[in-house]
């Protein structure tokens, strides 16, 4: 049997999306992240355990049929891929932060700004659109640390609760757009797939209209 494959992030919304799929009553087994293992099975299924930016490369490219990805992956890497459901999870806010004592400078129309970010095409694209120059220094974590050890004033990120923007003293300065992930469909697979796609995204989302 030509199994479904999935392509899950290994972080935060592992778990949140096999709820859903049994939830929605597509999954019937129980799938953890207890193993070091990539490629876990069930009856009907295979999940790909990636990096959650790795999730569009892996839809995109016909290796998994569906996968999960917030907004702000996708943003970033615009992959061609259809993006038929919201699952109301993973929801937080693509923002600039920086320190409170820089928040007139970022408001005092500025010829340019330096940012620290794991969004570099978010964050060039939101900042071109205020026609203001940007210069970015790309990182692949802990971004808040940029503002505190004078890397770049301000930073791209996502906050979910406010946490770690609050216990390393940065405030929101501006709100780019918020995110919530999305069941991603490689393009090939919708077509030639459709039955067993479409009582997947059906179930699932019988199933979210009935969470409201
Ligand atoms: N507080 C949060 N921190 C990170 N991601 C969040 C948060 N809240 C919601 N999300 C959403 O969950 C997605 C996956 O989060 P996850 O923690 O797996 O990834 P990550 O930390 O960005 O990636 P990685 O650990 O692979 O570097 C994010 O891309 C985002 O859409
Ligand atoms: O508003 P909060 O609830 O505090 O969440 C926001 C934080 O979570 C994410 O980081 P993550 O945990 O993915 O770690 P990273 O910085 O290593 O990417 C994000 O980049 C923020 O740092």
């Amino acid at each position: 049997m030509d199994k479904i494959t999935f392509a899950l992030p290994k972080g935060r919304l592992f778990d949140q999306t096999i709820d859903i799929l049994k939830k929605s009553g597509i999954l019937s087994e129980d799938i953890n992240q207890n193993t070091r293992k990539l490629i876990l099975e069930s009856k009907e299924y295979r999940f790909l355990v990636v990096r959650a930016k790795d999730v569009p490369v892996y839809v995109e490219n016909g290796i998994a049929d569906i996968g999960v990805a917030g907004d702000d992956v996708l943003l970033e890497s615009q992959p061609d891929v259809y993006k038929p459901l919201d699952l109301k999870i993973g929801y937080c806010n693509i923002v600039v932060a920086g320190k409170p004592e820089d928040r007139d400078f970022y408001f005092s129309n500025p010829v340019s700004l330096d940012v620290a970010t794991k969004y570099p095409k978010i964050t060039a694209q939101f900042f071109s659109d205020k026609g203001i120059n940007v210069r970015i220094f790309e990182l692949y974590g802990s971004v808040e640390l940029a503002p505190l050890v004078g890397l770049a004033k301000f930073i791209v990120d996502i906050v979910e609760t406010g946490t770690t923007l609050r216990e390393n003293g940065l405030v929101v300065i501006d709100t780019i757009r918020p995110s919530t992930a999305k069941l991603i469909i490689n393009r090939g697979s919708y077509k030639l797939k459709s039955d067993k796609i479409f009582k997947i995204l059906d179930s699932v989302e019988k199933f979210l209209g009935g969470e409201l």
